[in-house]
């Protein structure tokens, strides 16, 4: 993870005194077939071969794959593959994608290797050589198997104090130092990706409907989206919790979370060390700030956990926590998960069989989409959850043998029925780049609240038959599917798919030989976006030396390219200028920016300190 340089605290404002704020850009130019008679019509109706993607996956056996469409042989393929983890509850159907004999066999050697790559890390090989890191998210919830005791009581010691604050903050034991409630009443959350995540789809599925404390998210540099954050909050901010989490310390885009929030502290006259936690590594810039600020709490992000798979540690658990979700459910959830996926028998192993059916259908090279649609409106965020998690662990340049491979696995999809009211008719009918990854959720409602909206139907049953008839017309147009079944959405039932989740990606990027925790690709962005803002720092230099002239001296884009010495960066300077003139900044531009040429630029007020800095 990349960090910036410098202090986690506010930087000198590029923001200028304005003289004038006349911005005289002129206006910006930017400025069916027939319908199937029932489920069983769809089985019969279409054409019964396959015709496989062009491949190079050479253990697909030729060119065109049969699915099964053979009502009885489909129901002894859906019995003979279906798996059932009893204690948890959760069956996972793979019998709509169809891998044949030939392939099952072909693949055994590569899935015992992948086996034995995930004994190697649970135990403490540097599973992420780039980053010289052992990977440990598993040991999060099997303390006992952390390759040390010190790592054991790390994790056990930040568990039980995560579980005692979060008690001290409900109860309020804790309180906040001037809000009228008495105690905390809201949580608003700072962090992006991995650290935001994880939380967002964890509050969705679990949270209470009236939980002791509610929970919001900044997960961006948007300031429009900060605002509005601190705006619903209103008066609450005297009763809130600020969680700022990163791994790293140094996102920028937390880092400006927390300044903006800070902000709204300081105006609303409240102290914010007094309602702020920070979840980070130790002795990031970060964990400094909020030592030396003496926040009201720090909770540790481990090296050995990355931000995708951080859910159960602090990061995911002192939210969940906060929000009366039992956090010790997850744990288990996700521990049962753990020892099943441990299984080295495929068919045993519901990990081993989610990575080997992403293998089959994206021929081992990410060529089709994974589309997740969860039946139940808590889920919602899973998919978002999962992106991360698969395509920041999966979308690999190169090998681990260097090779340029351009891997990865595309992961969309928000949540059914809704979706197919929106795209499901191209997944139906159009372009065939995608398998679909269906979630199940078999209770509908707590007991005693369903009625039958009409003779012999829920509302339930209406979801259920959207699901299912959805499966179904899918398939009988050759579209392959995976269906993973929850009776409840739980504590336990979302630990357990977090962890299922997590050690398929792990058991595929074993299979496709590739580094799935590691994000190289990420910091292009990071670094880019790092020169963008220096590149607005020398504009602003040479216009004010051209605005502290007497006449003042307007400058063309061509002009202030030469004089940053940076002529290849005359677009970016263009829209440096463009967003600038969009931001009230004391900025004149004259012209039309349409006809960028015709763009004179000076600025409203010379600042001679500046010049001499
Ligand atoms: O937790 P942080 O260090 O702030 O990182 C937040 C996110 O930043 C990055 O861009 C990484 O690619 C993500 O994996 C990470 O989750």
């Amino acid at each position: 993870m990349a960090s910036i340089s410098g202090a986690f605290s506010p930087s000198s404002t590029l923001l200028r005194p304005r003289r004038h704020q006349s911005v005289v850009f002129s206006a910006f130019p930017f400025r069916r077939l027939r319908p199937p008679q029932s489920i069983a019509d769809l089985s019969r109706s279409s054409s019964p071969s396959y015709p496989s993607s062009s491949t190079n996956n050479s253990l697909k056996p030729g060119s065109v794959c049969p699915v099964e469409k053979d009502p009885k042989k489909l129901w002894d393929r859906y019995v003979d593959w279906l798996y059932q983890h009893k204690e948890l509850g959760l069956f996972l159907d793979v019998s709509r994608i169809g891998f044949t004999d030939e392939f099952l066999e072909k693949m055994e050697p590569k899935m015992q290797k992948a086996f034995q790559a995930m004994k190697e890390l649970e135990k403490g090989a540097i599973a992420n050589p780039d980053e010289k890191r052992m990977v440990g998210h598993y040991w999060l919830r099997s303390p006992h198997l952390s390759p040390n005791t010190y790592l054991k009581d790390q994790i056990e010691k930040t568990l039980d104090r995560i579980c005692e604050f979060a008690e001290a903050i409900i109860s309020a034991k804790i309180k906040p130092p001037s809000s009228p409630a008495g105690r905390f009443t809201q949580i608003l959350s700072v962090g992006i990706g991995g650290s935001s995540l994880g939380p967002q789809f964890v509050a969705e599925a679990l949270a209470p409907d009236n939980p002791p404390l509610k929970i919001r998210f900044i997960d961006n540099t948007d300031p429009a989206g900060i605002d509005h954050q601190i705006a619903q909050l209103g008066p609450e901010l005297a009763s809130t919790l600020v969680i700022v989490i990163s791994k790293s310390g140094g996102t920028p885009e937390t880092r400006n979370g927390l300044l903006e929030v800070q902000k709204a502290f300081r105006e609303a006259g409240l102290n914010f060390s007094k309602q702020g936690v920070a979840i980070t590594q130790e002795n990031s810039l970060l964990d400094n700030t909020a030592r030396i600020e003496g926040w009201l709490a720090r909770f540790p992000m481990f090296d050995w956990v990355g931000g995708r798979t951080s859910e159960m540690s602090a990061v995911g658990l002192l939210p969940a926590a906060l929000q009366g979700i039992d956090i010790r459910e997850m744990l288990v959830g996700a521990a049962l998960m753990d020892e099943a996926t441990r299984s080295t028998v495929v068919r045993e192993n519901p990990a081993a069989l989610l990575s080997m059916c992403w293998y089959w259908a994206s021929d081992g090279v990410g060529s089709k989409d994974m589309v997740v649609l969860p039946y139940k409106d808590s889920l919602l965020l899973f998919s978002r959850y999962l992106q991360q998690l698969v395509m920041e662990s999966l979308g690999k340049e190169f090998d681990l043998d260097g090779n340029r491979v351009n891997q990865g696995l595309t992961v969309y999809g928000n949540k059914g029925s809704t979706d197919q009211h929106a795209y499901i008719q191209q997944l139906r009918e159009g372009v065939h780049n995608f398998f679909v990854t269906f979630i199940e959720v078999l209770r509908d409602r707590p007991p005693g609240h369903d009625w039958e909206l009409e003779p012999g139907v829920t509302c339930g049953d209406y979801l259920f038959g959207m699901l299912h008839g959805t499966r179904s017309a899918l398939y009988a147009n050759d579209r392959e599917s995976i269906t993973v079944t929850v009776q409840e959405v739980t504590p336990r039932s979302v630990g357990a798919m977090v962890a299922l989740y997590e050690r398929a990606v792990g058991i595929y990027a074993a299979l496709i030989n590739i580094n799935a925790y590691h994000q190289p690709g990420v910091e292009a962005g990071k670094k880019a976006a790092g020169e963008v803002l220096a590149l607005q720092k020398r504009v602003l230099a040479v216009l004010n030396e051209a605005s502290c002239k007497e006449p003042v001296e307007p400058l063309t884009l061509d002009e202030i390219a030469d004089r940053c010495h940076a002529p290849e960066e005359i677009e970016m300077i263009y829209k440096i200028i463009q967003h600038m003139a969009a931001n009230d900044r004391a900025l004149i531009a004259e012209g039309s920016c349409g006809s960028p040429r015709s763009v004179k630029v000076f600025l409203g007020e010379c600042n001679v300190d500046e010049m001499y800095a």
